[in-house]
């Protein structure tokens, strides 16, 4: 479309520019200056008919003083030249005596002629372009050429002399009709010739305006065509502009409500999260950044995003090596579950900690959370601690000596360290509970055990593994130190007031066995197997001493007094 406007518009400028130049040579004004010439021409004749119908001015003798008249040629054709010369020339003399008689002015008739000159040589006839009239009549042309010939012919002799005169007059007189005949006959081709070349210039413009015409019609209607698509087409952008717009703000609206319920959701989420007893906190895998983080969990540590921008999951720990651990825990597994650690930071309390990787607006993040067991830690503290004592003497348990004392043994097999075992037994235990009861029983118990934590060293695992039973397991502890410690044991335990009763305050003895742990890779029950069977034998051997397993070679220690109220 627009390549059509642009070949029409070219077209257009074409041919008004064409038509332009058209109007512009039918507009050019030769034709006129042409037919005026000729009008001028007639006019000088008529004057230069005037002129030498006057009487000169001039006297004869002047006239006759001039030199011969020349041939003067006349507007008929050059063949009767010298005839009508000769005629020409005897008339002129004849017209010259007799116009002498009338009074020709030589100089009128001078300015005449050369008035006629002026009119007549070649410039002031010639026409301005290739297409005026006078181009196209050579006729025409060659007979004003004649008619330039003579009139210059007869100024020439004028300008030689007036003498002259008469003779030029008689002659002007003799071709002054020819002269205005030639004249109307050139003005009358001219006009035709001019009405031609107007008619066809007219003719020729009107197929040019024509042209133009189909061509700026064929223009206009491209124009309108291109108006009316452009217009269906603004309708139809303004219409998809109304329909976008509507989408627009359809969408916008949606936009708003789902980001106003994103809103709500987020702030209901952290009100959730803060009002949970977990605490919760989303941190950037690799940067490390607080995504969220709640406000139990800022008081966990003692900070917040105001105060952190950063935080890295393992530098939660602390404990450096448990952190590395969970980080790489949760990297190959993508999840830890219920991890206890102490955090850095404050808080010195106990939590349990939970995490998973989750990916976060395309990167990778960190849900951590986790909830306080500080009192559950120190609940199963007291548990642990419960289920390995003895509630009556304080002292661990059964179990506890077991659990410790299997331990203790593996060390100091593996190292090769000494160990001994003491086996204690009071005696006569049962009656003392029979005699002064059971709380008088207990009693013994307690004390007892309370003297064994004095006698024997901290590094010392002491048990109650009987009713009135005691194990004692001494690392770094040969034989000899081992019967030694037995002794002072039962030294003291001798000398010792063990329950205070009614009667008085009531003594008590102990036996001992003690075994050493051999080389032979011992285990704790072979061990205590061993103590027992030296127990056994002290037992058998009158109690209230201490017997090595195998039995040391130092003399059995004195029989003890019998306490006074057993
Ligand atoms: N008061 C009290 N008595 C206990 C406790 N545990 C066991 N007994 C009693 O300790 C007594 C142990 O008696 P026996 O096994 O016969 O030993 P013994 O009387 O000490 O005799 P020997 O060991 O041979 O000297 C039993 O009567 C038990 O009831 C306890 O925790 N408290």
């Amino acid at each position: 479309m627009l390549g059509t406007v642009l070949l029409l518009a070219v077209a257009a400028a074409c041919a008004l520019w064409w038509t332009l130049h058209q109007v512009r040579a039918l507009a050019q004004p030769d034709q006129d200056h042409d037919i005026w010439h000729m009008v001028n021409l007639q006019r000088e004749l008529q004057k230069l008919r005037q002129t030498v119908a006057a009487p000169l001015a001039m006297t004869v003798g002047v006239a006759d003083a001039s030199p011969t008249p020349t041939p003067t040629p006349t507007l008929t054709p050059s063949t009767s030249t010298s005839t009508s010369t000769s005629t020409s020339t005897s008339t002129s003399t004849s017209t010259s005596t007799s116009t002498s008689a009338s009074g020709t002015d030589p100089a009128d008739l001078a300015l005449r002629l050369e008035v006629l000159v002026s009119l007549l040589k070649p410039s002031a006839g010639t026409p301005r372009n290739d297409l005026s009239p006078l181009v196209m009549l050579p006729g025409t042309h060659e007979r004003l050429s004649r008619l330039g010939d003579l009139v210059l012919q007869w100024a020439d002799r004028l300008r030689a002399g007036s003498a002259a005169a008469p003779m030029v007059a008689a002659e002007v007189r003799a071709q002054i009709d020819q002269m205005q005949l030639s004249a109307d006959q050139a003005l009358l081709e001219l006009h035709l010739a001019g009405t031609e070349y107007a008619d066809a210039h007219r003719i020729e413009l009107r197929h040019r305006f024509a042209l133009l015409s189909w061509l700026l019609g064929g223009l206009v209607l491209v124009m309108v065509a291109m108006i009316v698509r452009l217009y269906a087409e603004a309708r139809h952008s303004q219409r998809l502009a109304q329909h976008l717009g509507l989408l627009n703000r359809r969408l916008e609206s949606r936009v708003q409500r789902r980001t106003r319920q994103l809103a709500e959701g987020k702030a209901l989420l952290g009100f959730i999260l803060d009002a949970s007893p977990s605490e919760v906190a989303l941190l950037g895998a690799q940067d490390g950044r607080i995504h969220f983080i709640n406000q139990r969990f800022q008081d966990r540590i003692g900070t917040g995003p105001e105060a952190v921008r950063q935080l890295a999951l393992r530098e939660l720990f602390q404990a450096p090596p448990q952190g590395e651990h969970f980080a790489r825990e949760l990297e190959q597994f993508g999840r830890v579950d219920a991890a206890e650690a102490r955090f850095s930071g404050r808080s010195q309390d106990w939590v349990s900690v939970s995490a998973q990787l989750i990916e976060l607006e395309g990167e990778l993040a960190h849900l951590v959370w986790c909830y306080d067991i500080t009192t559950h830690k120190q609940l199963e503290a007291r548990l642990r601690a419960l289920a390995a004592t003895d509630a009556l003497s304080g002292l661990d348990n059964r179990r506890a000596f077991f659990d410790k004392g299997a331990r203790m043994v593996e060390q100091a097999r593996r190292y090769r360290h000494p160990m001994s075992l003491l086996m204690l037994d009071i005696d006569h235990f049962k009656r003392i509970n029979d005699r002064h009861g059971h709380a008088c029983g207990d009693e013994v118990i307690r004390r007892i055990a309370q003297l064994l934590r004095t006698v024997l060293r901290d590094a010392d695992l002491i048990a109650r593994v009987g009713g009135e039973e005691f194990c004692a397991l001494l690392p770094e502890t040969g034989l000899e130190p081992a019967r030694e410690a037995a002794q002072r044991l039962v030294e003291q335990i001798r000398q010792a007031e063990l329950c205070a009763t009614p009667q008085g305050p009531l003594n008590g003895t102990i036996s001992v066995g003690v075994a050493q742990l051999s080389d032979e890779g011992q285990t704790l029950d072979q061990l205590m197997q061993q103590a027992d069977e030296a127990l056994y034998q002290a037992k058998s051997e009158g109690r209230d001493r201490v017997v090595v397993s195998p039995p040391s070679p130092a003399p059995p220690i004195s029989p003890p007094p019998v306490p006074q109220h057993v």
